[in-house]
């Protein structure tokens, strides 16, 4: 008689040969080649959670394809390589969209009513839906000009006014990524909220970062009240805050973006209470990648001094003042435009940092990517920024490298460098690009440069060494593009102003001109395509006219 292990080793062997099977007769040949299927449906899991945000580099090196499949559990994944397949699936965004895992999202995370949720979920793709009307009524008020002004302006006096009570203290030591975070919060919520910003109680910060530490499985609705019930009390207790804001009416107060979220949450019949529950979601985005660019952003300006060099002795070339009262004024135009190696520092700390991989879409009806290749429905597309910003056919052999001066112009030619704006993933692309890019450029320029101006930072251990692990990092999260250290450290900061008692303050002009970044020329290229896409298809629809 077999014994049990050899029964089990043949069952084994028949199911391996059955889910073999299963991928092979469910693969259509057209749609892009299934890789990592040796344990089928499992290797990529195993994959991911061996080798963190580094599979879709590996996957890329080893197979070398534009497209592929990755076979799980619960759903296909279409991952894109080729940086011009980018621009195509974003083209498509009423099959291959965004909204519909927004949606869902939401509906998990923040549980608005029911008559909410149904509002999220109804054509979220459509042109009256609740995503795009959304879109359409806040861009306008983050776009260069006085409401993006007026936040700036707030956010500048929320910084330099808490720089210079830092330096009041005697070498004052402090947990860096706790530090940026804490100031990165208050600048961004002051402006955004106003006086009565409800994150001036200590509390309501504490409690929004633990809620925070519990979204990834909040938002997968993943069991939450039995793996994340503290995760739930946390974002109740600031609802309750924003409920607050609201019924007292200090919203009035707050900022044009605040408003038209407001107004278009009214409009589609939200109450109040849906409302501050929306608050929660707005503040993610609007606060995580900010906080983790301008972490990084410190960490690569202090553990290089020669950069550091560089951008104190541009900040000084014209960009500081005196008032009468002998305040410092930093002038906010003078860091954007005249100081070329710093806003190419933190372009290079978007493209070396900012390597997540939230750029996600779902298909919504089977599609041909392309005209080539077959996407089927209930599918999800996954556009790693890791693969499009470390590709060396893009940024040179280099790559791996972090260049501050790689956003210089070309010392040879003096011209600007040209990069394919499509590899340039940072703030999304298409239809869902993100509007607060100028506020989130404004607000790390002027938080790093005010510090670097002020302070010299030491790490405490390593003999004073820099070092941020990030291997463990997935470089994936809800609103997070960034990869995050593992481990957070200490930092002493001296201060470099003999006057502790001096001021410091910012001048803003306006906004009207904004940093140039390569996300703007994807806009601009992208709108060109389209253009070109109608036109042609404008064209088309004459012919078949005339031939009929
Ligand atoms: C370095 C900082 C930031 C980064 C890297 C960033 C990145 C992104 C990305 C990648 C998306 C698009 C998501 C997708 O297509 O899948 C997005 C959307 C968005 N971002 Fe940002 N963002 C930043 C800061 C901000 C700030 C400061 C604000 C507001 C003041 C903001 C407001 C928004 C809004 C309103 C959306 C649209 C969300 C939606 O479609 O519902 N972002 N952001």
């Amino acid at each position: 008689m077999a014994s049990p292990f050899a029964i089990a080793a043949v069952v084994l062997a028949l199911i391996y040969l059955a889910l073999r099977a299963l991928i092979n007769f469910t693969q259509h040949p057209d749609e892009p080649p299934a890789v990592l299927t040796s344990i089928p449906f499992l290797e990529p899991i195993i994959c991911l959670l061996q080798r963190r945000y580094k599979i879709w580099q590996d996957v890329k090196n080893k197979f070398n394809l534009p497209i592929y499949t990755l076979r799980t559990p619960l759903a296909r994944i279409y991952v894109v390589n080729d940086t011009s397949l980018i621009p195509a699936v974003e083209r498509q965004n009423k099959v291959l969209a965004f909204s519909p895992i927004e949606a869902e999202a939401m509906v998990h995370l923040l549980e608005m009513s029911d008559k909410t949720n149904q509002t999220l979920r109804t054509n979220p793709t459509g042109e009256d839906g609740h995503f795009i009307t959304y879109h359409h009524a806040v861009r306008p008020a983050l776009a260069p000009g006085p409401g993006l002004d007026d936040m700036n302006r707030i956010m500048v006096d929320t910084i330099a006014t808490s720089l210079t009570n830092l330096r009041q203290q005697s070498s004052p030591v402090v947990k860096l990524f706790d530090w940026v975070q804490h100031e990165i919060i208050m600048a961004t919520t002051d402006a955004e909220f106003g006086p009565y910003n409800p994150f001036r109680d200590p509390e309501v910060e504490r409690i929004w970062l633990k809620f925070e530490s519990h979204v990834p499985i909040l938002s997968l609705g993943a069991f939450p009240r039995v793996l994340a019930r503290e995760g739930l009390e946390a974002r109740e207790f600031v609802v309750s805050r924003f409920l607050q804001y609201f019924q007292q009416g200090h919203y009035r107060l707050g900022s044009s973006f605040l408003h038209a979220r407001f107004q278009h949450g009214q409009e589609r019949g939200l109450t109040l209470e849906d409302a501050a529950r929306g608050e929660v979601g707005a503040a993610m985005a609007i606060i995580n990648n900010t906080v983790a660019a301008s972490f990084w952003i410190l960490f690569h300006l202090f553990s290089n001094p020669g950069i550091l060099e560089e951008c104190r002795r541009e900040l000084q070339a014209g960009g500081i003042s005196t008032d009468e009262d002998g305040t410092q004024v930093l002038d906010l135009d003078h860091v954007k435009f005249n100081c070329p190696v710093l806003v190419s520092t933190l372009q290079e700390v978007f493209r070396y940092r900012g390597i997540g991989t939230l750029i996600i879409r779902s298909v919504l009806e089977d599609h041909k990517l392309s005209g080539r290749y077959l996407l089927k429905k209930g599918a999800i597309i996954l556009m790693p920024n890791s693969v499009q910003h470390f590709d060396p056919s893009i940024w040179g052999a280099d790559v791996n490298e972090f260049n501050h001066r790689r956003w210089l112009p070309d010392p040879k030619t003096g011209k600007r460098r040209r990069y394919n704006p499509s590899a340039f993933r940072i703030f999304g692309s298409g239809s869902t690009l993100c509007p607060g890019r100028h506020f989130a450029n404004n607000e790390i320029l002027a938080f790093a440069a005010l510090t670097i101006l002020q302070f010299d930072l030491r790490p405490k251990a390593n003999n004073g060494r820099w070092e941020a692990n990030t291997n463990r990092s997935f470089g994936m999260g809800v609103a997070r593009v960034f990869l995050m250290p593992e481990k957070d450290f200490d930092v002493e900061f001296f201060s470099r102003i003999q006057d502790r008692n001096q001021r410091w303050r910012v001048h803003l002009t306006g906004s009207k001109k904004a940093v140039h970044t390569l996300a703007d020329e994807m806009e601009a290229h992208e709108k060109a395509m389209h253009a070109k896409a109608d036109a042609e298809a404008e064209e088309k629809a004459r012919v078949r006219k005339l031939s009929v």
